[in-house]
């Protein structure tokens, strides 16, 4: 399944300019069949990684660049459709599956997220947009069973990391996309339209309908990795969601717009693909200060989830993550494109922070770290990762459904 090898000198030299630290996944094998020295070096380096950042970016993954341009043309294409059309597919809650417009998910429960999302939770042709845009499905399928063996990839290698059997998380992660509604792993499609000043009420506000930069493709082949010092670093003191109440807006001091506003993953760990539009920042382990993430053409994201997080006691943290848009004008006027795949555990599984068969010497370690309130909470109840994920889409969508 991996395929699309750089030069192994070239991730060297980049390896020293990023914050993130980058692991080659060439010669991994298949998910079926992974090559033991590779996902053991993996392991390896996703143990420092996501100890000490709570992310990695995997290069020579084995989903290319076009595969991702083509779900954005889909997307752009449903975004684009009738809004009669469009309410066929709209996310009702039974489950996390369909469209959600902008405005409808709030993660800090008040201000809206300026983007679209397509959220696919099963491959079934009938739950997916083919009929008024004939190849979505095909092309989204294939997509999505990419990011699943990937997905399967990286399970394997997170439990060499933490010096467990291999097939440990595997067996919690089994019905992803199964389509029975017993995972509630997701595919989201995103695309963030151009930010615009209104020009009533001189608040930023999303384009609706197509502009002149809507749908442009942002994909520089260029990395893009922020300088040491940026004037932008000045917002981190501020904001913190009080300037926003009850507006449609959110912006930083310096101008900056958030396009999605702060918050964890709920599920076990996240992958990401950007555009080179960039506006990804996280908060690293133990730090409030936002830190943009830059851009590696062609490489996904890897970032802990809540649930990782619970199950090793928050060794590997759940990473604080946001996406802004910057000031200047002609980066606000485009829009920008992500797609993110949520791995989560089997819904009946029982998530506990005393689930992994941790050696002795780990779990001293462990004990003499001071626990987090929540772990402790975390400890005395336990629950489903079918709760747990309920309980979070309660707190952020708006429109009645979890
Ligand atoms: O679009 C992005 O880059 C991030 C999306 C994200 O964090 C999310 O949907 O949870
Ligand atoms: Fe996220």
């Amino acid at each position: 399944m991996l395929k699309n090898k750089t030069n192994e000198e070239k991730v060297d030299t980049l390896l020293a300019k990023s914050l993130v630290p980058i692991i080659d996944l060439a010669h991994c094998g298949t998910e079926e069949c992974p090559v033991k020295s590779v996902v053991t070096r993996v392991g390896h380096q996703l143990h420092k990684a996501l100890t000490e950042k709570g992310l990695a970016l995997l290069v020579n993954h084995g989903i290319c660049d076009e595969k991702l341009k083509t779900a954005w043309d889909h997307l752009d294409d449903f975004v684009d459709l009738p809004d009669d059309v469009k309410k066929h597919y709209i996310r009702t809650g039974d489950d996390n599956h369909g469209y959600v417009s902008p405005g409808i998910e709030r993660f800090d429960g008040k201000t809206p997220e300026l983007r679209h999302a397509f959220n696919i939770c099963t491959l079934n042709a009938k739950n997916l947009p083919e009929e008024p845009l004939p190849g979505f499905a095909d092309h989204i399928s294939v997509l999505a069973e990419d990011f699943k063996a990937l997905a399967r990839f990286i399970l394997q290698a997170l439990a060499i990391s933490l010096d467990i059997p291999q097939t440990f998380f595997l067996e919690k992660h089994s019905h992803m996309l199964s389509g029975d509604h017993d995972n509630e792993t997701t595919l989201r499609l995103l695309y963030y339209p151009p930010v615009v000043e209104d020009d009533e009420s001189s608040k930023n506000t999303y384009v609706k309908g197509r502009s002149k930069y809507s749908y442009q493709r942002c994909a520089s082949t260029q990395p893009d990795f922020r300088p040491e010092y940026d004037p932008r670093d000045e917002y981190n003191e501020v904001d913190g969601g009080e300037n926003n109440k009850n507006t449609t807006e959110r912006h930083l001091p310096n101008g900056a717009v958030i396009r999605c506003g702060a918050h964890t993953d709920y599920g076990t760990f996240t992958l990401l693909s950007q555009d080179s539009e960039g506006g990804l920042e996280v908060q690293l382990p133990g730090s409030e200060k936002w830190h943009r993430v830059g851009h590696l053409p062609g490489a996904i994201l890897v970032n802990c989830g809540e649930i990782l997080s619970i199950w090793t006691q928050n060794k590997y943290a759940a990473l604080p993550h946001r996406v802004v848009v910057p000031e200047q004008e002609h980066l606000r006027s485009r829009g920008r494109h992500s797609i993110a795949f949520f791995c989560h555990p089997d819904n009946m599984t029982m998530i506990s922070p005393n689930d992994l068969p941790l050696h002795a010497e780990n779990q001293d370690a462990i004990n003499k770290k001071p626990r987090k309130k929540s772990f402790k909470a975390a400890k005395e109840k336990v629950y489903n990762a079918y709760q747990l994920i309920q309980k979070r889409f309660r707190d952020t969508y708006t429109n009645g459904s979890q």
